[in-house]
């Protein structure tokens, strides 16, 4: 059975001020599972946004061929368009002076539904946003989380079985991020699959089956994000939590530790990044043998992954 995306040696390059280039896909192959959420980690300038527009059909590759379900986004576009769903966050491709629903009847008649049909699926999603009491108020009245989830009921107007999101909760409070993503799941639960941009690590380990991190253009690695540490064919660790910095002093100098660091978030929590199993072992033996109880074997964080992947660069791009 065809995967719902794939791509081989995908190449984009942009050209701009003349005769300057930048590459912003670099023989980029990816495979998305059917029915999979699958999340498209990256630093800014990475290539997100360039690779969801050309499987959504909307940018042509430079190089490399991409599928969607089996079909080529270049030479079978029109095949493409009715298979996908994009939701672009901010205020791209809505109406403001439009109101909810009439914005859906006017992509409706662009993905050339009947006006039946649109009108009843325009209503029913709107419901399902959670938009039906402001779905005959003007957009220019919503709220950011407003739009986004017309944003998703848009994307999904003409049942599309793949969607592909571009950080569809940037800006949402929790509460609205939560809801976002519930609506994910139930959508997933219908048979449908997700390609999702985002920079929340937490989202996306909470939500994605699997998820590929990609630098200027190139993959740095994929897989499930509950296993983010294995990718990097990572260094063992354990955690523990205790008062005492003189601890973390003395457990660095045992034989078989890298280093100590202390971990954000909570107070005294502190992370032992071990050369192997041995040393974990012997780590996890020396902390029982001191009455740290809470200490077991960790697994970094997608955040500390991407973080070690990408390397930190603060603002550049
Ligand atoms: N229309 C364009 N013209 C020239 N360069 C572009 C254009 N669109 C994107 N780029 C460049 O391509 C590279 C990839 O950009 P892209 O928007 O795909 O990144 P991204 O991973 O989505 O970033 P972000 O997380 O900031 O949204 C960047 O270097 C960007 O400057």
């Amino acid at each position: 059975m065809e995967a719902a995306v794939h791509t081989c040696r995908l190449r984009r390059v942009y050209a701009y001020r003349r005769r300057d280039t930048v590459v912003a896909l670099d023989d980029l192959s990816l495979t998305v599972d059917r029915n999979e959420i699958h999340g498209l980690l990256g630093p800014n300038g990475a290539g997100k946004t360039t690779l969801i527009k050309i499987l959504s059909t909307v940018l042509l590759p430079s190089g490399g061929t991409a599928r969607v379900l089996g079909h080529d986004v270049v030479a079978e576009t029109r095949d493409v368009r009715s298979l996908v769903g994009l939701v672009l966050g901010g205020d791209r491709g809505l109406y403001d002076r439009l109101t909810a629903r009439r914005n859906l009847l006017f992509w409706g008649a662009l993905y050339k539904l009947d006006a039946r049909t649109t009108r009843a699926r325009a209503g029913a999603l709107l419901e399902r946003v959670g938009l039906g009491e402001r779905a005959d108020d003007p957009v220019e009245g919503y709220s950011r989380g407003m739009r986004q989830r017309l944003h998703l009921a848009r994307g999904l107007l003409h049942e599309p079985r793949v969607l592909f999101l571009d950080e569809p909760t940037s800006g949402l409070d929790p509460a609205a991020a939560a809801a976002f993503r519930r609506l994910v799941l139930d959508l997933r639960a219908e048979g449908r699959t997700f390609l999702l941009a985002t920079h929340d690590m937490d989202e996306a380990t909470a939500l994605c089956d699997r998820v590929t991190l990609i630098d200027r253009g190139r993959m740095l690695l994929s897989g499930e994000p509950a296993r983010a540490g294995r990718f990097l064919g990572d260094r063992e660790c354990v955690d523990y939590t205790d008062p005492d910095p003189a601890l973390a002093d003395a457990a660095a100098a045992l034989p078989g530790v890298v280093d100590v660091e202390r971990r954000d978030g909570a107070p005294g929590a502190w992370r032992v990044h071990t050369a192997d199993r041995d040393g974990t072992r012997r780590v996890l033996a020396w902390l029982l043998d001191r009455d740290v109880l809470t200490a077991r074997r960790g697994e970094p964080t997608l955040e500390e992954v991407y973080l070690r992947a990408v390397g930190d660069r603060g603002m550049t791009v």
